[in-house]
């Protein structure tokens, strides 16, 4: 988790990444009308052989030289195209998944009278944190979650933090807590995440939640919201996870660590990407799937990027912006102008994970109360 706000974060000033490679325009110039229909998303590299034994298919294939190596994917012409770039709608997608979830709590209140009730924490005056501890609440409103905040000042200590933790966990009332991180510095972190019981664990950090996301065979109990999210957008979308390679470019707690561990839960082959990793971009571009969660304004380029790979942008970076009324916008890891010209199907930052992952806090939540009170 990037410990600073986004105000103090905007560094950089960048109206767009700059000029993509010339073997993504080129390539997309020539091209047919797309074959992909409304959320259907073929991973277009790895289709190759297929492509080419296929009549139906050879006709519309064009050979896409990679950047920096003398390979080429044979990928269909609509694939190449930005204009035939998928836009995965996070938005859409967080509504319909609300829509689900608000009929479900009706039909559980209907029939035991229970309403699920979630629990926020906040310590601390951030304003990026306010802005999403608000969000949250206004979710919780739209589906019929009892939302419980409590906001306390930066210099709350441990104890006190820990107390509302405890309190939560006996009100049968809460079904779900998240305390909203980052915690200011002088909190122990671990030691207040590991106090929330793991039945209210809806942000599933408790490290059991993530030990059993992590181990074979187990059933998972509540899995992270952001990589949740990010895996429910790629099943929404048709997209094949199952044999595929897979790229986690981000290895935190929260988002990347469990990101690739369900990956491979879905059989695809994961590659993880850090900050000590050597040549990054040559592992990023054999991957099928990236899911970037780094916190680095457009460091995926076009260059990075397999044809035809699907991308799953993570990252919220607040970047300097004259001509928007808050002084900035955001924009995601990956340079979207140039993945566009490349990839297959990405998730726009506004607008892709971050409403996903409100989404997935909601539909936790409604699960725990369903299990707690053994509603099927
Ligand atoms: N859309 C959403 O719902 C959410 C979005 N986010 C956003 O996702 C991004 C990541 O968040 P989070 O995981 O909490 O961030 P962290 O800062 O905790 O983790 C960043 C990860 O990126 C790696 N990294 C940093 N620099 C590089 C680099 N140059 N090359 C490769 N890897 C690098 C780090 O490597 P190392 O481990 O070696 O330090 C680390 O593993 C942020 O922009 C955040 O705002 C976060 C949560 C939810
Ligand atoms: N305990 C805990 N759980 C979290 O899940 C958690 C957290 N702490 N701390 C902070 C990060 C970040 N995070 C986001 C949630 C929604 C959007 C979101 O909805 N973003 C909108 C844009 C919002 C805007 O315009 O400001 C979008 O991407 O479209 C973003 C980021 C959850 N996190």
């Amino acid at each position: 988790m990037t410990s600073s706000s986004p105000i103090t974060i905007m560094k950089m000033k960048l109206n767009h990444c700059s000029p993509s490679p010339p073997y993504t325009t080129a390539a997309a110039r020539r091209l047919l009308p797309p074959l992909i229909g409304h959320h259907q998303i073929q991973l277009r590299s790895s289709l190759g052989p297929t492509l080419h034994n296929s009549p139906s298919f050879s006709a519309r294939a064009i050979i896409a030289r990679s950047a920096s190596s003398s390979s080429s994917f044979v990928i269909t012409a609509a694939m190449a195209s930005e204009a035939s770039v998928k836009v995965i709608d996070g938005k859409k997608v967080a509504k319909d998944i609300r829509d689900e979830i608000n009929a479900e709590i009706s039909r559980m209140k209907d029939s035991i009278g229970v309403v699920p009730g979630l629990a926020v924490i906040l310590v601390g005056e951030r304003k990026d944190s306010a802005t999403y501890v608000r969000n949250k609440k206004k979710a919780c409103e739209t589906v019929g979650i009892k939302s419980y905040e409590v906001c306390l000042p930066e210099n709350s200590t441990e104890e006190e933090v820990l107390k509302y933790i405890s309190d939560f966990n006996d009100d049968p009332m809460v079904h779900g807590i998240l305390v909203q991180l980052p915690l200011p510095s002088h909190m122990d972190e671990q030691k207040i995440l590991n106090a929330v019981c793991i039945e209210k664990d809806v942000d599933g950090f408790h490290p059991l939640n993530i030990g059993r996301l992590a181990m074979r065979g187990r059933e998972t109990s509540f899995v992270p919201c952001t990589p949740k999210g990010c895996i429910e957008l790629l099943h929404r979308y048709n997209v094949e996870i199952k044999g595929k390679r897979a790229v986690v470019i981000g290895r935190s707690n929260i988002v990347g660590m469990p990101a690739a561990l369900l990956l491979q839960r879905e059989d695809a082959t994961v590659s993880i990407v850090h900050s000590r990793t050597r040549n990054p971009e040559e592992i990023t571009r054999q991957a099928d799937i990236i899911i970037s969660a780094v916190g680095q304004p457009n460091m995926v380029r076009g260059s990075w990027i397999k044809p035809g790979a699907v991308i799953i942008d993570v990252g919220i970076n607040p970047v300097e912006d004259a001509t928007n009324p808050r002084g900035y916008r955001l924009v995601g890891d990956v340079c979207y102008e140039e993945a566009c010209k490349v990839a297959s199907a990405i998730t726009p930052v506004p607008g892709g994970v971050g409403p996903m992952t409100i989404a997935m806090l909601l539909s936790n939540t409604l699960l725990s109360a369903k299990r707690i009170h053994n509603f099927k």
